[in-house]
C-alpha cells in the first residue's frame, strides 16, 4: 500500500485585502508534497493575491495557512521564503543592473531545515536553462521577457525551496520559451519539487499539473479541488508523468 504524501501546503478559510477591498473569501487550497497543482481563472480574479497571501505580501486572515505544519499567520516574507517556499511573481522582479550571475548569487539560500531536495547550485540551474548558461555576464535589463522569466525561476530554485510558487510563468512570453518552461517544470516535477501554478490559458498547466482550482470572478471563491481537469483544460490531455513530454 503506497503512503500517502504529506501536505504541505494547507490553506483553509483564507481572506485577503488591499486597503479595504476585500479581494479573497474563504479560499481553501492544498498542495501535497511532490504535486503539481493549478490554479486557473480569468484575468482579476485573485490569482496573483493568493500568491501573494501565501508569502505575506498583503494583508490576510485564515483559519489555517500553514506550510509543513508551521503556520506562516505571523511570518514575515523572507521568514517563510526561508522555510522553504520559493515564489517567482508575475512582474519577475529581476535586478536589470545586475548581471545573470549576479541575480542567481542573490537568489542563493541554504537548503531549509528537514530538506529532502539536492542542493540547487548554480551549476545545477545553468544544467536545466542552458540558454542563461550562455549570458551570464549580460545584465538583467538587457533581457527578453521570456529570459527574465527563466532567470525569475532559477533564482528562485537557487534558494532551494520545496514549495515553488509561480505567478502566470507563461504569460507575455513566446511560445518557444514556453517550451522550455514546461520542459524545466516537468524535470523539477520529476525531481520532487512541488509546484503551484497560477495561470490564465491553462496549456501550461495542462502539461504538468496533477489537478487545479479555479477561482472565479465576483465571488472569487475557489471551486475545487478539481479532480480531474479545470474545464478549460483539454480533456484528452495526458496527466503529466516524470518521463512524459508534451512537446
Ligand atoms: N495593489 C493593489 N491594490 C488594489 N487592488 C489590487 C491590487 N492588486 C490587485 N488588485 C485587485 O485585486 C483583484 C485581484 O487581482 P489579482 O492580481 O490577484 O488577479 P489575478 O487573478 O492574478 O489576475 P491577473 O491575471 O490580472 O494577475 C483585481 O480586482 C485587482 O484589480
Amino acid at each position: 500500500m503506497s503512503a500517502t504524501p504529506p501536505l504541505l501546503l494547507e490553506i483553509e478559510g483564507l481572506d485577503a485585502w488591499y486597503g479595504e477591498a476585500q479581494i479573497l473569501f474563504g479560499l481553501a487550497l492544498q498542495v501535497a508534497a511532490g504535486e503539481a497543482v493549478a490554479l486557473v481563472g480569468r484575468n482579476g480574479v485573485g490569482k496573483s493575491t493568493t500568491m501573494k497571501a501565501i508569502m505575506g505580501l498583503v494583508r490576510r486572515r485564515a483559519h489555517r495557512l500553514a506550510f509543513r505544519g508551521s503556520d506562516l499567520a505571523a511570518l514575515p516574507t523572507h521568514a517563510i521564503a526561508r522555510l522553504g517556499i520559493g515564489y517567482v511573481p508575475e512582474d519577475r522582479r529581476i535586478f536589470a543592473e545586475l548581471t545573470v550571475r549576479e541575480n542567481l548569487d542573490l537568489g542563493r539560500r541554504p537548503r531549509p531545515p528537514g530538506a529532502t531536495l539536492p542542493d540547487w547550485s548554480i551549476d545545477a540551474v545553468f544544467d536545466l536553462f542552458p540558454q542563461l548558461a550562455d549570458m551570464r555576464a549580460r545584465l538583467g535589463g538587457q533581457m527578453s521577457g521570456g529570459e527574465q522569466q527563466m532567470l525569475a525561476v532559477a533564482r528562485a530554485l537557487v534558494g532551494n525551496p520545496a514549495l515553488l510558487l509561480l505567478d502566470e510563468p507563461s504569460e507575455g512570453v513566446a511560445p518557444i520559451v514556453v517550451e522550455h518552461m514546461t520542459r524545466a517544470l516537468l524535470r523539477l516535477k520529476a525531481g520532487g519539487l512541488s509546484l503551484l501554478i497560477s495561470e490564465q490559458s491553462s496549456d501550461l498547466c495542462a502539461a504538468i499539473c496533477d489537478r487545479g482550482y479555479r477561482i472565479e470572478q465576483g465571488a472569487l471563491r475557489v471551486h475545487g479541488p478539481i479532480t480531474t481537469r479545470a474545464p478549460d483544460i483539454p480533456p484528452n490531455a495526458q496527466p503529466a508523468s516524470p518521463t512524459a513530454s508534451p512537446l
